[in-house]
């Protein structure tokens, strides 16, 4: 266990690489479960902690995995089990994506319930929703979720009453196998469903519409190994684009692409934050005081509730007075309570917080409670009068690499110092992204 201490009020200047999406990789990983033959080759693999778990899941199916230097090697032709343990699916949510890949190859699957978890319930209906569609047949016990078909799933016209990100993910990826032609409709337009959408693509799947709210999946009978690289994170991306706003810097951000980020490049100039584009990334700097600006989260391309919390950082440093509004999950602003340690003038009525900006910011020991807040507490920190010490650390870790030495880089007082057990409140497992009862509702 690890906590970050951070000195605030550095001034950070120089170039950023950006890693491959953690959001784009975990399902391509997962899809690499289709390929009976051949080895998929998967380039710009970030070395993050669910990366490391989602391998683990598929070495525990019997798949062959090598990860060495960004690049993860999948050889997929022998399946041992369809069955994924609680012990892993536990540590990640996104375990639950390899259900689609397994049933539609294996023509059955058992994984353990994911859960929900600090940022809302997060249900799995519209996964299973499509799953049955399809002909399987899903049972639900003893902690477990069961789907079974007999023969091949059958292509069907899914309707999602959410734009689920996974859900599209999971029924693209069992689609893909399945006999005939499925449509999914209102499905999610993320980037990360295009990059899946392309690797499947170069696997031998027929996916189009990949990006829109109608993605069109003819069924093959055979998928094989393929190589791909992964997009980069968005999320990340964005993060150091309010380091150097929060910050009043000048930063190059490499390898960011614009057209990922609009809604938060948009944002931000409304802000008075200069966004400079190339082929190669983003400059951000700013030469001014900032502006308040409102917010609203929304499925791509609104504003990512990934990035939420981090405008919330930007938005305390603002002239005046900002609303964010949440509306993608339901709890998403527990990063508040944390930041109001640090003299943060914020107050939240229901799905919306205000933010009255411009109070100076003290360090102080707060916790990061989820990712995403975590990343938003480190970059208040950068501009806090004094030092801030954040634990939770290993929920940063599920989504970001080498955060301490990036920053440091930059020029940021920044450093990870190991945490007595006894000093680590509260207990990791109290606040453990996994802690909620499941729900599929
Ligand atoms: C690994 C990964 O890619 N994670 C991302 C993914 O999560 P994830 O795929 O879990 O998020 P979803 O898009 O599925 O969730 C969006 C909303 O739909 C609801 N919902 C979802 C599924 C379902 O069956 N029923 C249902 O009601 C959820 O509760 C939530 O309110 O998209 C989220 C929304 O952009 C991001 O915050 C996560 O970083
Ligand atoms: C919520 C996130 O991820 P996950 O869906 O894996 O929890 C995130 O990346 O901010």
């Amino acid at each position: 266990m690890s906590k970050i201490i951070v000195r605030g009020g550095q001034r950070l200047s120089g170039r950023v690489r950006i890693h491959g999406a953690k959001n784009a990789v975990l399902p391509i990983i997962a899809a690499s479960i289709l390929g009976t033959e051949g080895e998929s080759v998967i380039h710009d693999a970030p070395p993050l902690d669910d990366v490391i778990v989602i391998n683990q899941v598929l070495e525990s199916l019997g798949v062959e995995i090598e990860y060495k230097d960004e690049t993860i090697r999948v050889n997929a032709r022998n399946i041992r089990t369809c069955e994924a343990s609680y012990e892993l699916v536990r540590k990640m949510r996104a375990s639950f994506l390899v259900m689609g890949p397994l049933l539609a190859r294996m023509g059955q699957a058992r994984i353990s319930l994911p859960g929900g978890c600090a940022i809302g319930t997060r249900p799995i209906d519209q996964h299973l929703k499509g799953f049955e569609a399809m002909g399987a047949e899903i049972e639900l016990g003893q902690g477990f979720i069961e789907a079974r078909v007999s023969g091949r799933l059958k292509g069907a016209k899914v309707y999602l009453d959410v734009a689920s990100v996974g859900a599209t993910e999971n029924i693209m990826m069992a689609a893909a196998l399945a006999e005939g032609t499925t449509t999914i409709e209102n499905a999610a337009k993320e980037p990360e469903i295009v990059d899946l959408a392309n690797y499947l693509n170069a696997m031998g799947a027929k996916i189009r519409g990949a990006g829109t709210g109608l993605i069109r999946i003819d069924g093959v009978e055979k998928l094989v190994g393929a190589v791909h690289t992964v997009i980069p994170d968005r999320i990340e991306a964005g993060t150091y684009m309010i380091a150097a706003a929060i910050t009043g810097s000048d930063l190059y951000i490499d390898g960011a692409i614009g057209d990922h980020l609009r809604p938060v490049i948009s944002k931000m100039q409304e802000m008075g934050v200069h966004v400079e584009e190339d082929e190669n990334g983003l400059r951000v700097f700013t030469d001014k005081p900032l502006r308040a600006v409102d917010v609203k989260t929304l499925p791509y391309p609104g504003f990512p509730t990934d990035m939420q919390s981090q405008m919330m950082a930007l938005l305390l440093t603002a002239d005046g007075t900002s609303i964010v509004t949440e509306t993608v999950f339901e709890n998403r602003f527990m990063h508040v309570e944390q930041m109001s340690n640090m003299n943060a003038q914020i107050k939240v009525d229901g799905r919306s917080a205000v933010i009255s900006g411009g109070s100076r910011l003290q360090g102080a020991k707060v916790c990061a409670t989820d990712l995403r807040a975590g990343a938003a507490l480190i970059l208040a920190a950068l501009v806090a009068d004094g030092e801030t010490e954040i634990t939770g650390t290993h929920h940063i870790d599920r989504g970001y690499v080498d955060i301490t030495a990036k920053l440091r880089q930059l020029g940021a007082s920044i450093e990870r110092l190991p945490v007595e057990v006894a000093d680590y409140e509260p207990s990791e497992e109290s606040i453990s992204i996994f802690a909620a009862a499941p729900s599929l509702a």
